[in-house]
């Protein structure tokens, strides 16, 4: 039937697929949810103490609910019947307190709740950009960026507020529920099981729809993610957008993707609108029910009028907290679709946890050997073939080779960023795959073209090469890098904030920062991959003196496209589609007269 219904957010110009139950694209399974709520369930008895607060608040509020409608029932019973006045002050008093106790309760049991769900969602968050900080580079090749953001911000804000509304709602009506029906039997069995005969019809449908949507909602917290990634990407990529005059593009595929996210919105809050619906029409029937017997039963004076109300009254308290609990459903749901995209990641496999084993190295010479190393990326054909090379302490090896010749490919392996398919590497004698990564990367240095500047201080941002550094150290690398003069000129100098990615620096200036990190760090190796942007001379000149004596004393991987960088090279490999093609000097490379000797000839070192 449902399959029938007419989308009602259907775009005239942008044809999508509809997200219908039956679409072919909502493929994802959900998993057990007794396996993410008992994760859950962990973070929250983080905060035990809070927790058992609110559990005895729940089970105050629960019972001064349930003690009402029986105080309310014996009233009518003394009052309207027995005429007993002083016993029905009394019972007024009684239920006076009552509901004082009541409210009090439910305030403080929305107080404390709040504490755990702050705190809960506070670890969740910690635990995953620590495990984010943990996973390997490929992780990050397969995901976007916006993507993983809207893991770390909706995908946790809806468990944040899922806790903080729901999970009061579940434990006292869970209580309700079992209180009600225990008090109902021990009043009328009759009249109980009447009660009771609604809950296989309530029991199945509930179950038909939230089949339904646990998968729908995965869909729309994928299709949030997807569209966050895509704004992510279009506004770190505005200047392309604009040179490219691509704005019209960028917002149809926006449109595309938001739509997306409309439509499996729509369908998911469809479905799991129809739950409180079956619950209420459930619920008049089985007031109807218990009315009408009820009612003969008084006839026939079998019970009291005072017991029918009493009864009326706890199978409405009976079928409330049945409709609760079935709202609750629907933000429990999509909750568990959030909590399960952050346990994905929090249980991907991360880096360090394989390397806690592995050898420190306290000391590097820097004597680096490749042998026989092939590498493919994943899913990729052979990058790199059979790559031989070896480094001396102190030597500089420059790389050279067209485009996509697997340069930065060699440098990755080194840093471990990848690991190797064949062969192996060796530092100091030591292959490098049994070595701690963070350790071995300890002693590397890095000065790429794309050095990234984080938001905060200048000063802060060349410490990243050293986090214990002091204010003198950090500025004596900023005198080597040649740094010093442009940042004593910076409104607040060292002090001045650096907007995102240095956007409020020059790109010059950018690497002689990133060339002071890497002075304050003075690893045993460096990597340098120079810039290919065109710098201002005076900037070129102080980059290149810089980055000579960052050299001095170091082995040193240049990705090179400078010909003073090339002429100094102890050691030059030419690569092309992923093999060492020559090898040699400068002026013995020239001397072949092969493909350095062409590419050399026109000027293009790539
Ligand atoms: N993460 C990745 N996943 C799949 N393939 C990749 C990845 N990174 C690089 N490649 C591919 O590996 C090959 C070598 O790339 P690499 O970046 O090492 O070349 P390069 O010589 O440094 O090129 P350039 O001078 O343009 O920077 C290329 O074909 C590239 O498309």
């Amino acid at each position: 039937m449902l399959s029938k219904l007419s989308d009602p957010f259907k775009h005239d110009k942008i044809p999508i697929q509809p997200i219908s139950p039956q679409s072919k694209r909502v493929k994802a399974k959900p998993k057990k949810f007794s396996a993410v709520i008992k994760r859950i369930w962990i973070y929250l008895s983080y905060s035990k103490v809070m927790l058992i607060l609110v559990l005895l608040m729940v089970i105050i509020s629960s019972a001064m609910a349930l003690l009402g409608p029986f105080l309310v029932g014996m009233a009518i019973d003394k009052y309207l019947v027995s005429r007993e006045e002083m016993f029905f002050l009394w019972l007024l008093a009684a239920l006076g307190g009552i509901y004082i106790v009541h409210s009090l309760s439910l305030w403080l049991q929305n107080y404390w709740m709040i504490g755990v769900a702050q705190e809960t969602v506070y670890t969740m968050r910690a635990d995953l950009f620590e495990q984010i900080q943990k996973l390997p580079i490929p992780f990050f090749d397969k995901r976007q960026l916006g993507e993983l953001m809207s893991r770390v911000t909706n995908d946790i804000e809806n468990v944040s507020s899922t806790l903080n509304s729901s999970i009061i709602q579940i434990f006292s009506s869970v209580l309700t529920l079992a209180g009600t029906i225990l008090v109902m039997l021990s009043l009328s069995p009759l009249l109980t099981l009447l009660t009771l005969l609604i809950v296989p019809l309530m029991f199945y449908g509930m179950k038909w729809i939230t089949k339904r949507t646990s998968v729908l909602f995965k869909e729309q917290q994928r299709n949030l993610g997807e569209l966050n990634g895509f704004i992510e990407e279009t506004i770190s990529g505005q200047k392309i957008v604009k040179t490219f005059s691509q704005e019209q593009k960028v917002i149809a595929e926006f449109i595309e993707k938001g739509e997306r996210l409309k439509t499996s919105g729509f369908w998911a809050q469809t479905y799991s609108g129809f739950i409180p619906k079956l619950m209420n029409m459930l619920n008049n029937l089985s007031f109807a029910i218990i009315a009408c017997v009820g009612g003969i039963l008084a006839l026939n004076g079998t019970v009291s009028i005072g017991m029918i109300v009493i009864f009326t009254e706890y199978s409405r308290q009976f079928t409330r907290p049945l409709n609760d609990l079935a709202n609750q459903f629907n933000t429990l749901l999509s909750a568990i679709a959030g909590a399960e995209r952050v346990f994905d990641i929090i249980d991907a496999e991360d880096e360090l946890k394989q390397e806690k084993n592995k050898r420190r190295m306290e000391k590097v010479k820097g004597d680096v050997e490749f042998q026989n190393v092939s590498f493919s990326y994943k899913g990729y054909k052979n990058t790199l073939n059979q790559i031989n090379l070896r480094a001396l302490p102190g030597e500089t090896v420059a790389f050279v080779g067209p485009t996509g010749a697997g340069k930065t490919t060699i440098i990755n392996l080194l840093s471990r960023f990848y690991e190797v398919n064949e062969g192996a590497i060796l530092i100091d004698g030591v292959i490098i795959a049994d070595i701690n990564k963070e350790s071995l990367r300890a002693h590397m240095g890095f000065v790429l073209q794309d050095s990234f500047l984080f938001q905060g201080t200048v000063h802060e941002n060349i410490r990243y090469g050293k986090l214990d550094a002091t204010d003198e150290e950090v500025m004596d690398a900023a005198k080597h890098a040649n740094a010093h003069s442009f940042i004593m000129k910076l409104p607040k100098q060292y002090d001045t904030e650096l907007k995102y990615n240095g956007s409020g620096i020059s790109q010059g200036q950018k690497q002689l920062l990133s060339i002071a990190r890497a002075f304050l760090a003075q690893p045993s190796i460096l990597i340098l991959d120079e810039a290919t942007s065109s710098i201002d001379t005076v900037t070129e000149l102080k980059i290149q003196e810089a980055l000579q004596q960052l050299m001095v004393g170091r082995t040193c991987f240049v990705i090179a496209h400078r010909l003073n960088t090339i002429q100094n090279a102890d050691k030059i490999f030419v690569l092309h589609n992923g093999e060492i093609i020559e090898k040699g000097n400068h002026e013995s490379l020239l001397k072949k007269k092969g493909f350095y000797y062409q590419l050399h000839g026109q000027k293009q070192l790539r």
